[in-house]
């Protein structure tokens, strides 16, 4: 049985000089689950965020807790009654209060009540040692970690957080996610995340919902929004890709990888095959051939090497093609550096190509 929403949001609209920067997104939320509204700057998000803290209000739409309408045309519940806890990336704490009194801050009855509670709280994020420190003492993370304590303190039914980890440095952020992405679970938190990058949603989320200019283009698990994309842009939001473009004849497109179904299109329609660089495969050059077709290939074209770089996980090839002097890129989990001008083959798994419109 699926829980019941936390959080709803339903069919929100924000309209600001003349235009709809947030156009129709519908969400739910259930306890223990992180959402991450993710997508670029200014299509959104922040917005969306802000109206669930109830700091702005909708054109139209609703907003529900526990199935509980606290915003609608008539109603609009001020924050504070709306059992959220926030956590921006200027989180600032107050610098003349103890870390302590920081995170008994938003508790009826203060820190003389809620002692072993705060307490409790430190001793999970590894800062039991500063109760009485004060926030100039402490490190950028471990500041962030009293933020998010501070905002878990009062035992918000959901979390708001708008880009919490950005200032944090790379090594520092990865550590500081799976730690909260932890106490956020063990609260039972339903969660809704804003942030532009892919990584940290895919790092963070139980479900991505991918925004773009106020809409939620598309809503999935993380693996499944990013197998299957449901457009060129939604590809791309991820990951570097590949175009090869063609035009579909007869529900067929050609290419000089072999041809791809293209069902549905009528013919003379520009269709645009994405793959993206890792799943390219490489192979050498047998005198100025390549390796035999396969299914799950297709056939092999040439190009020759522009760059190659190591990228510490991976290589980074890019190629100019034979056929049309386009270029292609292709990664490889290895130390692999062609030298420029070296003629290779590549094939591509069509498994992995996702074919669209253009
Ligand atoms: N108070 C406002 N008045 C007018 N326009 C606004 C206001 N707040 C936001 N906007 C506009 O709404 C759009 C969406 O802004 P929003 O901050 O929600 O985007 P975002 O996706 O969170 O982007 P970012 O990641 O850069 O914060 C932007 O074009 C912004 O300029």
């Amino acid at each position: 049985m699926t829980a019941a929403p936390r959080l709803e949001i339903d069919q929100i609209t924000r309209h600001f000089d003349g235009r709809d920067v947030v156009a129709g997104v519908s969400l739910s939320v259930t306890p223990g689950q992180v959402t991450c509204l993710l997508g670029p700057s200014g299509c959104g998000k922040s917005t969306t965020l802000r109206i669930v803290a109830g700091v702005d209000r909708q054109t139209t739409g609703r907003i529900l807790v526990d199935g509980v309408v606290v915003s609608d045309d008539g109603r609009h519940a001020p924050p504070e009654h709306r059992g959220i806890g926030l956590m921006f990336q200027d989180f600032a704490l107050f610098p003349h209060l103890s870390v302590a009194h920081n995170v008994a801050f938003g508790l009826d009855g203060g820190l003389r009540r809620h002692e072993a509670r705060v307490r409790e709280l430190l001793e999970r994020v590894d800062l039991g040692g500063f109760f009485d420190a004060f926030p100039h003492q402490l490190s950028g993370g471990e500041q962030q970690r009293v933020a998010l304590v501070r905002a878990l303190a009062p035992r918000p039914a959901i979390m708001l957080m708008d880009e919490p980890f950005s200032g944090l440095d790379n090594r520092l952020r990865d550590e500081i996610r799976d730690r909260t992405l932890a106490l956020l679970k063990e609260e039972n938190t339903a969660v809704l995340l804003v942030t532009h990058e892919p990584d940290e949603a895919m790092r963070m989320a139980d479900e991505i919902a991918l925004m773009r200019a106020g809409r939620i283009v598309q809503q999935g698990a993380p693996y499944h929004v990013y197998n299957t994309p449901v457009d060129r842009a939604a590809a791309g939001f991820f990951s570097d890709i590949n175009v090869l473009r063609g035009t579909s004849r007869g529900a067929l497109t050609d290419t000089p990888f072999g041809q791809f179904l293209t069902p549905g299109l009528s013919d003379g329609a520009p269709v645009e095959i994405v793959i993206r660089p890792q799943h390219l495969r490489i192979d050498f050059d047998r005198q100025g051939r390549g390796p035999n077709p396969t299914a799950s290939d297709g056939v092999a074209a040439r190009g020759v090497v522009q760059r190659a770089r190591f990228m510490g996980r991976e290589s980074l090839v890019e190629f100019r093609m034979d056929h049309d002097g386009s270029s292609l890129k292709a990664t490889v989990p290895a130390v692999f550096l062609p030298k420029p001008g070296t003629p290779l083959w590549l094939t591509l798994r069509r498994d992995r190509c996702f074919v669209f419109p253009a």
